[in-house]
């Protein structure tokens, strides 16, 4: 058998032609790759693969070396890594009720959770054709018996960084409220994201139980948040200056980017500094976890617009309700919450090509809806389509690509196609996205957030650094940064949900 690049997801062929991603690997079937080959996205999943183990499957003991690989990968940096002799001391982490239960730092969580019997079983992740079952175990996130730092030599520093998303505030609060029942009094917020580092006219902001007391009520961050700012160098300069020795970073996979940049810094200067990320995005596409903070609440709110788009398109003669929804590169949002809806009859996300035109385009089939049902309502996530768009090459800030608006092609491009046909069409287009994660958290990310939040301080005392929490498997754990920001997380295509989503819009496949 030809040796595969395989991980946990995905195989690259020997001459990195053919890529599989969360589809059957080891199951040699050939899948259409998911992204045009040679296409930017195809380079960058395919590096992330070649990173990756390779696997021989011919070595009896490919298994235990795959177990132990990942164990390697999956392992947490600590302090005592670069500090051998650094001092442990008992926790002062003491609730006034009763002692803690501490985590023991053997304490692992089962990342994958199904046995797969065989490649064909929906969804299937294998590593072999026989799909043999893997143990890949991450560490559990949680208070520990001994820490690393002693509270009153520590200064303290969160920061929020990229776009908004619900339950900024709600991570803050949690990091202060845990922060200070360890015993720190030297708690500041760094203002507007990374930039707030170099920025002189922006002060540092101090932070108590008092001060975050009731910040989860509104939406947004206390902090303030921004893209772009100093280079990485400038930011540890910042935190020598200052005397920052934990570092708590709220953002995506750009600002873990960073966090994990400034993290290899400080290890560099030899450092003792704790750097933690608490993953921010609204979009839910973050690897390896449940889901991300503010994604739920986003669901939920989005379904107030497409319930307008549907009153509106209902209630018109021939109405079409167009709805854009957050998700530059993943289709979550808009896959969810056109399911949770029920009132979606065309969902649209960045993960399947779609025509517009066409036989077996999308206008073709909203004429088939108004035949048939006098009006439909369509979903689209704003990375689809971008192919139908001109390309600006423009980019934000922090270097990432400026989306067309998919919202309004759509809706220019129906009335258009409507006129021509001789049919007429009443299209009216809702854009809520920045409304949408610009609410306060719903209270199922409330305690997400204050999970995380918690977590994030635990592991900065017990003495992790570059790490990351998250939820999988609906238990809380720590991950390496780089694991987590390898690729973004994308709607399988061949995945239950999406299916789950054609089933409730009935609609065809578009190509
Ligand atoms: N590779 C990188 N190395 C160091 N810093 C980075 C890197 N990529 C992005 N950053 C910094 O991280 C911050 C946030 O990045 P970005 O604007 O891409 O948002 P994000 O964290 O991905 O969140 P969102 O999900 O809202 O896009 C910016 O200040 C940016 O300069
Ligand atoms: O307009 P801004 O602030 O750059 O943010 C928009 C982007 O933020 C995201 O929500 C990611 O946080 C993307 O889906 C979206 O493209
Ligand atoms: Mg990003």
């Amino acid at each position: 058998m030809d040796a595969l690049l395989c991980s946990a997801t995905m195989c690259i062929s020997p001459k990195n032609r053919v890529l599989f991603q969360s589809a059957r690997p080891g199951s040699l079937i050939l899948r259409k790759p998911r992204f045009p080959a040679n296409s930017v996205r195809f380079h960058r999943v395919a590096a992330a693969a070649a990173r990756e183990t390779a696997i021989d499957l011919s070595d009896p003991e490919w298994k235990l070396k795959f177990e132990r690989d990942f164990e390697e990968k999956f392992n947490i940096p600590h302090i005592t890594d670069a500090f051998p002799d650094a001092e442990a001391i008992p926790s002062t982490f003491c609730l006034k009720m009763r002692s803690p239960t501490y985590i023991n730092n053997k304490d692992r969580v089962l990342l994958k959770v199904i046995n797969y019997s065989s490649p064909d079983s929906a969804g299937a992740v294998c590593i072999d054709p026989g799909c043999t079952w893997i143990q890949q175990w991450v560490h559990r996130a949680g208070p520990r018996e001994k820490i690393y730092f002693r509270p009153e030599g520590v200064k303290a520093a969160i920061v929020t960084c990229g776009g908004l998303c619900p339950g900024l505030n709600d991570v803050i609060r949690h990091i202060v409220i845990t922060l200070e029942i360890y015993g720190v009094k030297n708690i500041v917020g760094i203002p507007f994201g990374y930039r707030g580092f170099s920025d002189k006219n922006l002060p540092e902001i101090p932070l108590s139980r008092k001060v975050v007391q009731n910040i989860h009520l509104s939406g947004g961050s206390l902090l303030g948040v921004s893209r772009g700012g100093p280079t990485v160098t400038e930011i540890v300069d910042s935190m020598e200056e200052r005397g920052i020795n934990m570092l708590f970073v709220l953002g995506g996979n750009g600002t873990h980017a960073g966090a994990n940049a400034i993290h290899n810094e400080c290890l560099k200067r030899r450092m003792k500094v704790a750097v933690v990320g608490v993953p921010k995005t609204i979009d839910n596409d973050i690897l390896h976890m449940d889901k991300t903070f503010g994604f739920d609440t986003a669901v939920e709110e989005a379904q107030r617009a497409i319930n307008s788009a549907y009153i509106e398109a209902h209630s018109a003669y021939h109405g079409i309700g167009v709805v854009k929804l957050m998700g530059r590169s993943s289709g979550f949002i808009a896959m969810q919450a056109s399911l949770a809806s029920g009132q979606v009859d065309i969902c649209l996300i960045p993960e399947v090509p779609f025509n517009l035109h066409g036989p077996d385009g999308v206008l073709k089939h909203l004429n088939y809806l108004i035949e048939t049902k006098g009006s439909a309502v369509v979903c689209v996530a704003e990375g689809a389509g971008q192919s139908f768009l001109e390309n600006t090459n423009a980019k934000d800030a922090s270097g990432n690509k400026v989306l067309g608006d998919i919202g309004v092609h759509i809706q220019q491009e129906t009335k258009k196609y409507f006129k021509e046909i001789g049919v007429s069409a009443d299209v009216k287009y809702i854009d809520p996205t920045y409304m949408i994660r610009a609410v306060r958290a719903n209270a199922s990310d409330g305690i997400l957030c204050t999970v995380l939040g918690q977590n994030a301080v635990h592991g900065a005392f017990a003495g992790y650094s570059g790490i990351t929490v998250g939820i999988i498997n609906n238990h809380y754990a720590y991950l390496p940064i780089p694991e987590v920001i390898a690729y973004d997380k994308s709607v399988d295509p061949n995945s239950r949900m999406w299916h789950r989503c054609l089933t409730s819009t009935g609609q065809p496949d578009f190509i």
